[in-house]
């Protein structure tokens, strides 16, 4: 595949979003104010490698915000939900670039949800949730776009998450190199409904994106409660 721009610098960086994905001052402001956050929170809890903060920009901002303007994929306006946001990846970074979507993020660390929770509150992203939870313990709910980065592999995370998806629902998913072999093991009927794109700020990596148009992956079997548990519950 070839890349056609490879975004290398933070000036690249900024220069893509303004006129690629056309965010405007109010915009970037907020983008610039959630790396300050990011950089400060880092020092006490570990939401990011150390080593990539010279380039979060690119490594961080746009990686996320390039799921904006993946080709081949229209995204529906509606609300959003970014699975295993972390340090606010991919999730808050699309929330800070399109404040009028509801953007729901989701994360099992408590510590991080109530970082995003603050960054949100300070941003002034008021349509943004932050859900402390296990992705497998939310709620049945479907959204117009669903997103996960570093969360999990491609057959886990259709396992757990299609419950979320409708025919509708585009799926966004930055992945490292290893996203067409991901994409490869799924099972045929699953498969054509996915295509990999070219990551812009890595040519190793690759953004699976595309829609569940049926033949849903069955639900994981619950495991059953021990009997402590059933036995707490009587
Ligand atoms: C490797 S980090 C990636 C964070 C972020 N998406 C990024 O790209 O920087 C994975 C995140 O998923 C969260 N996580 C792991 N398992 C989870 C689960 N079952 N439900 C919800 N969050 C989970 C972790 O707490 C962690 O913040």
């Amino acid at each position: 595949m070839i890349v056609a721009t490879l975004i290398e610098s933070e000036a690249q960086a900024q220069d893509w979003l303004r006129q690629v994905l056309g965010a405007d001052d109010a915009a970037m402001a907020r983008l610039a104010r959630l790396v300050e956050l990011l950089v400060e929170e880092n020092e006490r809890q570990n939401l990011i490698a150390r080593g990539t903060i010279p380039m979060v920009w690119q490594r961080h901002i746009v990686d996320s915000a390039q799921l904006l303007a993946v080709p081949r994929e229209t995204l529906p306006e509606g609300p959003w939900l970014d699975l295993g946001t972390g340090a606010g990846f991919p999730g808050l970074v699309i929330a800070a670039l399109q404040p009028n979507r509801p953007v729901t993020l989701v994360d099992s660390r408590r510590l991080r949800t109530e970082w995003l929770a603050r960054a949100a509150q300070d941003l002034g992203l008021d349509r943004v949730t932050v859900t402390l939870s296990r992705v497998e313990d939310l709620p049945d709910q479907t959204y117009s776009v669903l997103s996960a980065r570093a969360f999990a592999p491609l057959d886990k995370l259709l396992a757990i998450s299609s419950r979320f998806s409708t025919s509708e629902t585009v799926w966004l998913l930055p992945k490292g190199a290893k996203a067409a072999q991901e994409l490869a093991i799924l099972p045929e009927t699953w498969r054509h409904v996915f295509h990999v794109e070219q990551s812009l700020t890595d040519p190793a990596a690759g953004v699976i994106a595309g829609r569940l148009l049926g033949g849903h992956p069955p639900k994981p079997a619950r495991k059953p409660a021990s009997a402590s548990q059933r036995g707490s519950r009587q």
